[in-house]
């Protein structure tokens, strides 16, 4: 197996699990996506006061010392905006326009394209969706390699400028994502050997368009449920609020969009590869009245790599991970979700 699409296959899902709310024949929250009563206090939903906390900070891609200050924010962190990265306005633009494009479609050409339950492309909800006894007021379409398959069902004479746009975006990204992998796993002292993956065609990159519709009771409903992403580093762009990062001690911190930048996380397989040096945050998305997308790219090692903690050549540092293979670690998250990391703590 090496590719993550073959990953998903063995790891079917319920199509109960895959098929989002018509949304627009909603006008108000249905019991399944109400995540509070109405006169619940929502102490789940409670953030820090934001005059009090501090919020991610801001690196310049181009700063001589982006590395150490990447490795600081992925150490207090696990993400932090990144600016001067060189994507052109006009390609971000350009993908915004095609998410809003396609998700204002009505829902039966969007279920045109459903992810089928052995799939990992294509139209549905959030694969997190199973974890949780609520819905989320999300809909999602995944992209790996090429959307055409997937768009030819949705626009079937007219992909040809949705397609454009998503590969040239993901290959913007994927150049982001090999030069944050690379200065972290140097850092890290990983040897070349470890790391040939990063820049290679076989390292995995994939797409996540994500849209909350706008929603009829935005307090009491969920854009995106806790959780952290199965990555190295995910990229994210939004133009929205709303996106809320766990820190121990300060409790939901906001993280709202900086213009020019985009947001990087940190996943568990570099929380993993960085023998927990580096974190890997809970992130979760509330909402507003107003709808909201985002786009979210996930870079990761090939399926057969091997996930080994680096330990310091210090005698009193030990691996607090088993070694696990990628494609053994997507097995173990697609069953134990927020348990995974301590299912292979040492
Ligand atoms: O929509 C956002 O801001 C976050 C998206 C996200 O966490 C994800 O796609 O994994
Ligand atoms: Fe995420």
């Amino acid at each position: 197996m090496n590719t993550l699409s073959e990953a998903y296959k063995t790891h079917p899902l319920k199509l109960g699990d895959i098929i989002p709310l018509d949304f627009s024949s909603s006008p108000s929250l249905p019991d399944s996506h109400a995540w509070t009563q109405p006169n619940d206090d929502g102490d789940e939903f409670s953030f820090s006061d934001p005059a009090s906390s501090s919020s991610i900070p801001i690196i310049d891609l181009m700063d001589p010392n982006a590395t150490k200050l990447i490795a600081l924010a992925c150490e207090n962190w696990g993400a932090f905006h990144l600016k001067n990265h060189g994507i052109p306005l006009d390609v971000i633009q350009g993908v915004e326009e095609e998410v809003q494009r396609l998700f204002s479609l009505p829902s039966e050409q969007k279920m045109k394209a459903l992810r089928s339950p052995t799939g990992a492309t294509g139209y549905g909800i959030a694969r997190i969706a199973p974890f949780f006894s609520k819905c989320m007021w999300h809909e999602g379409f995944t992209i790996i390699g090429s959307p055409s398959h997937d768009a030819k069902k949705i626009w079937p004479d007219d992909y040809a400028r949705f397609c454009d746009r998503m590969e040239n975006y993901e290959k913007q990204m994927r150049i982001i994502a090999e030069r944050l992998t690379e200065m972290v796993m140097e850092l890290l002292g990983i040897s070349e050997e470890k790391r040939k993956w990063v820049g290679a065609s076989e390292a995995n990159g994939a797409l996540q368009l994500n849209f909350n519709p706008s929603c009829p009771d935005p307090n009491r409903a969920m854009g995106l449920a806790p959780h952290t992403d199965t990555s190295i580093f995910t990229i994210l762009q939004t133009p929205s609020t709303g996106l809320q990062i766990f820190k121990e001690g300060k409790g939901w911190i906001p993280v709202n969009p900086h213009p020019d930048a985009l947001i990087v996380h940190t996943g568990d397989f570099l929380h993993i590869i960085s023998n927990a040096r580096f974190s890997c945050p809970v992130h979760r998305v509330m909402l507003n009245e107003k709808k909201r997308y985002s786009v979210a790219y996930f870079y990761s090692p090939p399926m057969h790599y091997m996930l080994s903690p680096c330990v310091s050549s210090d005698l009193n540092s030990v691996a607090r991970f088993r070694d696990v293979t990628v494609e053994e670690y997507i097995g173990i998250k697609s069953q134990k979700f927020a348990d995974s990391l301590s299912f292979i703590s040492t």
